[in-house]
This record gives structure tokens, C-alpha cells and sequence, in this order.
């Protein structure tokens, strides 16, 4: 089974900036871990649920259609929703922004059904360093494309991190397809 897949124009860097102006214009919430908990030794970043954010149903819109052919191109899950809102994500330097090893499937109600996770790069390259995504499908640590309107999807299962952020920001815009439970 093909463990990462990438898609390397899901957005363009124009559609991408108009997220990222989208997001910042509204007040980003501590991020939320899986289970609701704080831990600022996991994760610091700041993150702003889309659904909160007027006018910005067209990016639910292309997530749907990109889900859609990778999951039929590479995946073949039995996905049936996406349960809940994508988040943009806002890692910066000023505070190491990073995201440590984990897996997206939890405990918690939605979080027990994320089958599979997607996630964009919405800031260029060349915005920052440090701030890359890597994936563990095994033994090897894969990393994800770092060109901006990439998009990089895996299994919910599969451990990954953000290595911290050592110069300017990084931001990410990530969604979980949901389904009923592996088998
Ligand atoms: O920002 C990223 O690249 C990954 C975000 C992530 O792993 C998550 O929200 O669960
Ligand atoms: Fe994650």
C-alpha cells in the first residue's frame, strides 16, 4: 500500500495567501490536541478552525475533490465524512513553533474515526526554517514536499511530527477524512 501520497499543486500560492489573510484575521485559539489537552511540550502553534471563518467555504470545497482522487489514486479507504473543521495552523520561531510524534487517531468521538490525514503547505519555502513535516510509515522518516499549495496525505495511524521553527513561520492548513473503523 502506498503509505504518503502527495499532491503537488492542490492550491495555488495566491489561494494559499488568501487562507493564510483569512485566518489571521481572526483570533487564534492555543492549539488543541487530540482530546482537547494543552501540552506545550507537544505542540505550540496557534490554530483557527475554518468553519469559524466566514467566506471560506470554497477551501472545503477543493479539500473535497482533492480527497476525493487521492483517496481513489492511492488510498481506496472507505471514507464517508469529513467530520470536522480544517484548522490553520501558525508555527513560528518566535516561540520554536513545532509539533511533536504523534498519531491523529485518538480517543475522543471524531478523533477515533479520522481515517485519513491531509495537510497543505500554505507558506512559500522559503518563509522558514526548521518547520518541516516528517512521516514515519516504518522504519525510514519520510518528508513531506515543502512546496507551498502542496498537499501531503497519509494514513491517521501513521506517527508524524513538525520539527521546530527556527526562523519566520510556517502555516499549515490540515483536515481528517472520517469513516467507519479499519477492518
Ligand atoms: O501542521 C502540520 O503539518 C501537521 C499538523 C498535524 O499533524 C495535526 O494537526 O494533527
Ligand atoms: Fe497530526
Amino acid at each position: 500500500m502506498i503509505h504518503i501520497h502527495t499532491v503537488t499543486a492542490a492550491f495555488t500560492p495566491a489561494e494559499c495567501a488568501a487562507i493564510v489573510a483569512a485566518a489571521s484575521g481572526h483570533s487564534a485559539q492555543d492549539a488543541r490536541l487530540v482530546g482537547q489537552m494543552r501540552d506545550h511540550n507537544l505542540r505550540r502553534a496557534d490554530l483557527v478552525w475554518l468553519d469559524d471563518v466566514p467566506g471560506t467555504g470554497w477551501v472545503m470545497d477543493r479539500i473535497i475533490d482533492v480527497v476525493r482522487s487521492a483517496n481513489r489514486d492511492a488510498f481506496g479507504f472507505d471514507l464517508t465524512e469529513f467530520a470536522e473543521s480544517p484548522q490553520v495552523a501558525r508555527y513560528g520561531a518566535e516561540r520554536e513553533g513545532h509539533f511533536d510524534w504523534h498519531a491523529d487517531i485518538g480517543d475522543a468521538m471524531l478523533a477515533r474515526k479520522r481515517k485519513l490525514t491531509f495537510v497543505v503547505q500554505l507558506s512559500p519555502a522559503d518563509a522558514y526554517d526548521g518547520g518541516a513535516l516528517e512521516v514515519m510509515p516504518s522504519a525510514n522518516v519520510a518528508t513531506a514536499k515543502r512546496t507551498q499549495g502542496s498537499a501531503t496525505l497519509f494514513g491517521s495511524y501513521l506517527l508524524h511530527r513538525v520539527t521546530p521553527v527556527t526562523r519566520g513561520a510556517r502555516h499549515s492548513l490540515t483536515v481528517w477524512a472520517h469513516g467507519p473503523a479499519f477492518r
